[in-house]
């Protein structure tokens, strides 16, 4: 059965930010997900999680000035000594969270330039070799261009390539089979090949990005796909319910905790 972690982001968005951990794990979670969480102090995370018995799946390192409309810094020029410090806050959070796992955002920019594409090996590196002192996976994700126009990490060929490349064993592929169908389509067979470097997956509804439970894809034969290739990890919910999140749930009954 896949491990599902519900993702505060976007999911449980009626509750603050810290209450999500108690509304996700009251609805049957046993995980759970976000994009960042340097906006609280890292001692109120864990304590939510140890509350509610609930595991940290992933989350982001930081993204640089996300507001300013930054996506990730690992490509760009003169920013590799704050990717660092980034690193180091990233690690401060997976030190009081348990979390097994980092994804480092690639950021804005053309993904033909060879001088791009050979900081963001650089910086990729950097912060696996990092991470692995901790026993840190980091992890990589191909972006759709619809959702992140100018998005630099677009492609999971590109992303396979630079796995294979740097044959570092804790840097994998985060597979969010939402951008993989807008991308490439063909999904379970890339994620039959694909299993040996995944470190993650995410879910939602294509092309809507709502719960998974219809549209384009068959998610329960997806699910038991997942089992079937026998992925262990986590399944992050990386969607935005079409209403209120508890009255989205019908897909997740089947898998929730009691
Ligand atoms: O956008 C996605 O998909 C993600 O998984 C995020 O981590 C990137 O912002
Ligand atoms: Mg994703």
């Amino acid at each position: 059965m896949p491990l599902f972690a519900a993702n505060l982001t976007m999911m449980f968005t009626e509750w603050s930010f810290l209450d999500r951990f108690d509304a996700a794990a009251e609805a049957g979670f046993t995980a759970v997900e976000y994009l960042f969480p340097y906006d609280v102090p890292p001692e109120a995370i864990a304590e939510r999680l140890a509350r509610n018995n609930l595991q940290q799946a992933l989350f982001n390192l930081p993204p640089g000035d996300w507001a300013a409309g930054e996506r990730g810094i690992a490509v760009l020029p003169g920013r590799f000594d704050a990717l660092k410090a980034d690193i180091d806050r990233g690690l401060e959070y997976a030190a009081a969270t348990g979390v097994k796992r980092l994804h480092l955002m690639a950021g804005l920019a053309d993904p033909s330039d060879s001088e791009t594409a050979t900081r963001y090996r650089r910086s990729v590196a950097y912060a696996a070799e990092q991470l692995a002192e901790k026993e840190i996976d980091l992890l990589i994700e191909p972006i759709n261009g619809r959702n992140m126009p100018g998005y630099f990490l677009n492609d999971f060929g590109a992303a396979e390539r630079l796995i294979a490349e740097l044959g570092l064993a804790n840097l994998k592929l985060q597979f969010d089979i939402y951008h993989r169908q807008i991308m490439h389509g063909d999904v379970t067979v890339a994620l039959r090949r694909l299993m040996p470097i995944t470190g993650h997956i995410q879910i939602a509804s294509v092309p809507s990005r709502h719960e998974p439970d219809g549209e384009e894809l068959n998610y329960p034969y997806l699910f038991a796909e997942i089992d079937r290739i026998g992925y262990d990890g986590f399944v992050g919910c990386e969607y935005a319910p079409r209403g209120r999140t508890l009255d989205g749930l019908d897909w997740f009954k089947p898998y929730a905790r009691s």
